[in-house]
């Protein structure tokens, strides 16, 4: 981070049943992986910056913008948010065609907003031959691809993306994390990445947030993760 705003600031605490989260990082451009073992608080966040959860305390800040501040009573709503998801399984309407599914994604794109063309964006996504399939037709790899550019036509100032890869076959995966380096790198979005891989985190993210029962437990580079079997802890990556 160079002087400029960093491109997300989260500081925030929710209490649910029996499990406590209470965490502050912030993260530049480029990819954030959110990694920690299951159940450690990684959607949570997620869907506390996307603005489908409220939390009981704190601020969600992303390019300056404030988007959650529970002590000045700011709650910017979801639809309102600019922030682009890609969920594990690309969650496209069944009932509509690819063209349909990825011009949706620019209802939530604000009429100040600039962001990228149909056309540029099928084709940096490599998806132009698909516009006329539906959803139940495409590969793991191919929904993924499509749900990227939905996210992308919303002309988002992040991208949230929760285990993207997960559902996608080992020949593909190489694909598509190239796809995702290229968003990265041209459409300049910082995105915010949760993820068990470890081949994932070492590729594509510049900083690794760690998370260890709703705590940052240490911010880093890939680099610093501990290994797999460092400790009796709960692993944080899946072993394939
Ligand atoms: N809707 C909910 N209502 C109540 N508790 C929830 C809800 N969603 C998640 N939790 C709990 O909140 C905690 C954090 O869940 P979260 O989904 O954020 O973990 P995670 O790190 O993303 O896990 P995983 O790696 O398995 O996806 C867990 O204890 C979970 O059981």
């Amino acid at each position: 981070m160079t002087g400029a705003a960093p491109s997300l600031s989260l500081n925030v605490r929710q209490q649910r049943k029996d499990f406590l989260l209470d965490v502050a990082f912030e993260a530049g451009s480029g990819i954030t992986a959110l990694v920690g073992p299951s159940g450690s608080g990684k959607t949570t966040i997620l869907n506390i910056i996307a603005g489908t959860l409220r939390p009981d305390a704190g601020r969600v800040v992303v390019s300056g913008r404030v988007l959650t501040d529970v002590a000045q009573r700011v709650f910017v709503p979801c639809h309102r948010r600019r922030v682009g998801f890609v969920f594990q399984d690309a969650q496209l309407f069944p009932h509509l065609t690819v063209e349909q599914n990825i011009k949706f994604g620019r209802w939530f794109r604000s009429a100040q907003a600039d962001g990228p063309a149909v056309d540029v964006v099928t084709r940096e996504l490599g998806i132009g031959g698909l516009l006329n399939r539906r959803p139940a037709t495409l590969s793991g790899g191919e929904k993924q691809r499509v749900a990227l550019a939905r996210a992308l036509l919303s002309s988002p100032q992040i991208l949230l993306m929760d285990e993207p890869l997960s559902g996608v076959d080992d020949a593909r995966r190489n694909e598509i994390m190239g796809l995702i380096e290229h968003v990265r790198d041209e459409f300049r979005v910082p995105i915010v990445y949760v993820t068990h891989s470890r081949n994932e985190v070492q590729r594509l993210a510049s900083r690794v947030v760690r998370l260890e029962a709703g705590r940052v437990a240490s911010v880093g580079s890939a680099a610093d993760l501990p290994g797999d079997d460092a400790s009796k802890r709960k692993s944080d990556f899946a072993s394939t």
